[in-house]
């Protein structure tokens, strides 16, 4: 049968990329997205607002929903500090699959849990299975309707603390509308919205930091 573009996206990163070198895992999937197929990765240029954020936040716990072949969960590990860890939810067995051969590839397998599942469910456990207590930063790029549920999940079950930091992938396109009203009018957000483009593209897209006030 025919293969999928997960599939030949990481044949690219196997045949592109060097073992242990999470950048040139990187470069290996905006090269194929870009000249080969597009794939929804947050892309080069969201990527480095992306990579701004995380070096400026400097964080010991990441949480991201929605892996799906895991460019933006190597992109993240890459730059974090020896004793943090990222954990990445994904519901579909195979995309999680591809991602863990990504992950692997770039050699940050150790820096990274991947956990298969819905968010909504696996929100109110991270505590007792990861021993995590709050996380300093999440970056939301999951189904764009589940933004909004997942953040108010997240504050019921006390998982951010005053300085955690939302990120929210294509807060323009596709666009999460009720996720963006909540946020921007809520007291307990200081937001701000960082204007690029969606992935590989010259449509107008964004990325919306959002600081947890507590
Ligand atoms: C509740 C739950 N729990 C666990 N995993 C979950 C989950 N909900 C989704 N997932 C997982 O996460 C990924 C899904 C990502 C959804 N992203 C997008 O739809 C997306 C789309 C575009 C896009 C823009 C313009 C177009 F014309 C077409 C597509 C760009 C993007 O950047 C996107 O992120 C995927 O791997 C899915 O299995
Ligand atoms: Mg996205």
């Amino acid at each position: 049968t025919r293969s999928t573009r997960p599939q030949r996206l990481l044949a690219a990163v196997q045949k592109n990329a060097t073992r242990g070198d999470p950048r040139s895992v990187v470069r290996a999937i905006d090269q194929f997205c870009r000249h080969k197929e597009w794939a929804m990765n947050v892309g080069d240029e969201k990527g480095c607002i992306l990579d701004s954020v995380v070096s400026e936040a400097n964080p010991t716990y990441v949480l991201e929903l929605g892996t799906y072949c895991g460019y933006s969960t190597v992109r993240i590990a890459s730059l974090l500090s020896p004793n943090s860890k990222l954990i990445t939810v994904e519901f579909n067995p195979e995309y999680a699959k591809i991602a863990r051969q990504v992950i692997a590839w770039a050699g940050l397998q150790d820096k990274i849990h991947l956990v298969e599942g819905a968010s909504g469910d696996l929100i109110p456990k991270m505590q007792e299975m990861f021993g995590v207590k709050t996380f300093d930063l999440v970056f939301l790029d999951h189904w764009k309707d589940r933004y909004l549920p997942d953040t108010k999940l997240m504050e019921k079950c006390g998982l951010l603390r005053k300085g955690s930091i939302l990120l929210a992938d294509n807060v323009i396109c596709p666009g999460t509308p009720d996720y963006l009203e909540y946020i921007r009018n809520s007291p307990q957000y200081e937001s701000q919205y960082f204007k690029s483009h969606l992935e590989y593209t010259k449509v107008e897209d964004g990325l919306e930091k959002s600081v947890f006030l507590g």
